[in-house]
């Protein structure tokens, strides 16, 4: 390049960037989630769950103003993305954060094509859910005794029992209802967990009628060994196409741990906005695997999920900056570190 300015260099560079579309992607219509790309052997489509609304704010330690998760739900549902986790409808004494659900439920614009999924861990929950306008729930169980005692103060089988309640009532209303089993790939109280505790746990939601089991690395500690295990566990009791990865990345391992599910053909993947997250009930546990950089990923390999990824960052910058808090995507990072965001406005 000669004489051409350093700064010009970053724009050229850039610009060759977004030609390769690592960016921007292409949002068109989604074929369905598992279809094969012919070339590559991977998805050609793949689901993008954004649960930072959820996942991502209930553990923030000061109360988030119930207008600033509204105004992040609606940036969100402007950027393609195809599913969005809004609230959880438990016990405002065990997650204060999330005590706002019916104002937040009530106060989101609804966008055609996009889910709107809630938390509810027993029937109190889904029946408050539902008179919020909740059109889609989530029951939520673990693969660890110790932390299903913890985080929902049940053992597994009584877990069991309180989402099959929910899934009847579910299913009378035509009401989808995902199914969670964290401690997917280890428990902060127990450890290792099995595979086939996993795919056990797993074949139960599957069975009462969840829809879509997404299988949470809850405490980040997951890598692409144990991940393949595990799946490899799993998929004899479900099938592939109801399955989905929920990854933490405390130890830095979420986009290896993803990499390697859709390799085996995983097409649904969690992910919260500028990687916010933890749960209250599994301490150290950092944030989910932030979307930007998973669409980052996603697009470098040819991936279409149909979500504008600029559009998802300005949304993470809106909510980083109403936190005071500095992102933790390192796709938004660099980002914004070299200027290239003011690049494209
Ligand atoms: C499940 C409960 C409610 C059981 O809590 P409990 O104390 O065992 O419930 P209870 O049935 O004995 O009732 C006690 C009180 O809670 C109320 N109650 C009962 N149910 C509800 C409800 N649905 N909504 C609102 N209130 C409820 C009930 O009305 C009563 O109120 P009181 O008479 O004392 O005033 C409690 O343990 C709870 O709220 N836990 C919160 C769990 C949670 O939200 N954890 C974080 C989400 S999970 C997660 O982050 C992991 C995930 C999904 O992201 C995947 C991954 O990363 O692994």
């Amino acid at each position: 390049m000669g004489t051409v300015p350093s700064a010009l260099k970053h724009c050229l560079s850039y610009q060759h960037l977004l030609k390769e579309q690592l960016w921007i992607g292409e949002p068109t219509a989604p074929p369905h989630p598992g279809q094969e790309s012919q070339a590559s052997g991977l998805p050609e489509y793949i689901k993008i769950v954004e649960v930072g609304p959820r996942d991502g704010l209930q553990n923030e330690k000061v109360m988030v103003p119930t207008d600033t998760k509204i105004e992040l739900i609606n940036r969100l549902s402007k950027t393609g993305l195809p599913a969005i986790e809004v609230t959880s409808f438990v016990s405002s004494k065990w997650v204060p954060q999330m005590a706002d659900h019916k104002e937040v439920m009530r106060g989101i614009e609804r966008h055609p094509g996009v889910q709107y999924h809630v938390l509810t861990p027993n029937l109190k929950g889904f029946h408050s859910a539902i008179a919020a306008g909740a059109t889609e729930v989530s029951v939520f169980g673990a693969a660890s005794e110790s932390f299903s005692k913890m985080n929902i103060n049940c053992s597994i089988e009584e877990s069991i029992e309180k989402f099959e309640e929910v899934a009847k009532s579910a299913r009378n209303m035509n009401i989808p209802v995902r199914g969670y089993v964290s401690c997917a790939l280890g428990c902060p109280y127990e450890g290792d967990i099995t595979p086939t505790k996993v795919a056990e746990v797993s074949k139960r939601l599957y069975s009462m009628g969840c829809y879509e089991i997404s299988l949470g690395d809850t405490i980040g500690v997951g890598t692409p060994g144990s991940m393949k295990r595990m799946l490899e566990a799993v998929m004899k009791e479900v099938p592939l196409s109801a399955l989905a990865v929920h990854c933490h990345d405390t130890y830095g391992q979420a986009l290896a741990n993803i990499l390697t599910a859709i390799q085996m053909g995983v097409a649904v993947v969690d992910s919260s906005v500028a990687g916010l997250g933890g749960c209250p009930y599994a301490k150290g546990a950092t944030g989910n695997v932030a979307t930007e950089d998973v669409i980052y990923m996603l697009n470098g390999l040819g991936i279409n999920t149909g979500v504008n990824l600029f559009t998802v960052m300005e949304a993470g910058n809106f909510i980083c900056t109403a936190l005071n808090k500095k992102t933790n995507s390192k796709v938004a990072q660099a980002s914004f570190n070299t200027g290239a965001i003011k690049l494209l406005t």
